[in-house]
């Protein structure tokens, strides 16, 4: 099974193999977080591809303190950021991600501050609201982002993964709804999108109430991920490849369908229609269609086109 994958991988980028080699290991984060960052390495592997990898891989690459906080200024910035049309997210070292740092959250989420009770509440639903805000801020920004995950997902992750627009994994990957083990309910997501996400409710309850671990082979067949690759390597060369087809095409195209893909999933179909119509009233004339349609009527790939920033 995993040399049929690797030899799929291999003919399907044949092409374009070299090059994907060679941006896949400028990928790789040798030199640790990119300052101000301690917990990210962010790196441009190919032209309008922002590559965002966890690092803190001696810690499983564990969500710290630091962590909750970065994500967000991350793509609050990727989202504002021109040069960027799409995004991989993947982890450093041997696996994903660990999900919280059990640690670090003690004084955050297990000694929150207030005079009374009312107080002390309204602390924690704050702070709980503001990791929410770390993976929301995924679904928020109008660039796709793919993430790519190999080992183990953890708690947070799936949180993390679930505000992901397109889900890969290597043959190795497991994911695990662990919060009720460690005696809470999922708070930042999970419990909200891995509905949206898998078809199956009774997988969704059934993952959620007894955090059993979903290997690759259930998470492709169940929808939770969308391809398998058979390592990391060519899980990374997967990801950029995919990357490079989305980067590729008109960034009015990209993220309009993005916004009204995720706008539709929270709609009834009525109010989806309404909106995309609202929506493409104006990016209708965009120049990107002109230039796109005349490429296809060429038997030429939208990738040769030159579009401007958005
Ligand atoms: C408001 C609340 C918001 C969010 C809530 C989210 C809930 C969750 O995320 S619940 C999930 C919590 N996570 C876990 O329970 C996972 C614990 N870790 C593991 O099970 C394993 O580490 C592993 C992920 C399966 C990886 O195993 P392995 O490769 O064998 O590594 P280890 O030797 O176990 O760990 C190496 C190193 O990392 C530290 N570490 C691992 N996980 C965490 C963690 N979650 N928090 C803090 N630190 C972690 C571990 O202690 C080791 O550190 P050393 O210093 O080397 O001892």
């Amino acid at each position: 099974m995993l040399s049929v994958i690797v030899r799929s991988a291999l003919t399907k980028y044949r092409g374009s193999w070299l090059p994907i080699q060679a941006a896949v290991r400028a990928m790789s984060s040798s030199g640790g977080p990119t300052p101000p960052y301690t917990t990210l390495a962010i790196s441009h592997p190919t032209e309008s591809v922002t590559h965002v990898e966890l690092h803190r891989p001696e810690k499983r690459n564990a969500m710290n303190k630091a962590f909750w906080r970065e994500m967000v200024e991350c793509f609050n910035e990727i989202a504002e950021d021109p040069d960027c049309r799409v995004v991989v997210v993947s982890g450093a070292g041997k696996t994903f991600t660990a999900g919280i740092d059990l640690m670090d959250m003690a004084s955050d989420v297990l000694q929150p501050q207030g005079d009374d009770v009312a107080r002390i509440s309204w602390n924690i639903r704050k702070t709980i609201a503001r990791y929410q805000e770390t993976f929301s801020v995924i679904e928020k920004c109008p660039k796709p982002v793919v993430v790519a995950v190999h080992g183990a997902c953890v708690g947070g992750g799936v949180d993390l993964i679930t505000a992901c627009d397109i889900r890969l994994c290597t043959q190795d990957a497991w994911f695990q709804v662990k919060e009720v083990d460690i005696g809470l309910a999922a708070d930042v997501g999970t419990l909200q999108r891995l509905p949206k996400v898998i078809g199956s409710r009774s997988l969704v309850n059934e993952l959620a109430l007894t955090a059993r671990k979903l290997y690759a082979d259930e998470a492709k067949s169940s929808g939770l991920v969308s391809r398998v690759f058979a390592d990391k390597e060519a899980l990374m060369a997967g990801a950029l490849e995919m990357a490079g087809e989305i980067a590729g095409r008109s960034p009015v195209a990209v993220q309009g369908t993005k916004i009204n893909l995720i706008y539709s999933r929270d709609h009834s179909v009525a109010e989806g229609l309404d909106y995309m119509a609202t929506w493409n009233m104006s990016m209708l004339q965009t120049q990107d269609v002109m230039k796109s349609a005349q490429a296809s009527m060429e038997k030429q790939s939208p990738k040769t086109i030159a579009f401007s920033k958005l």
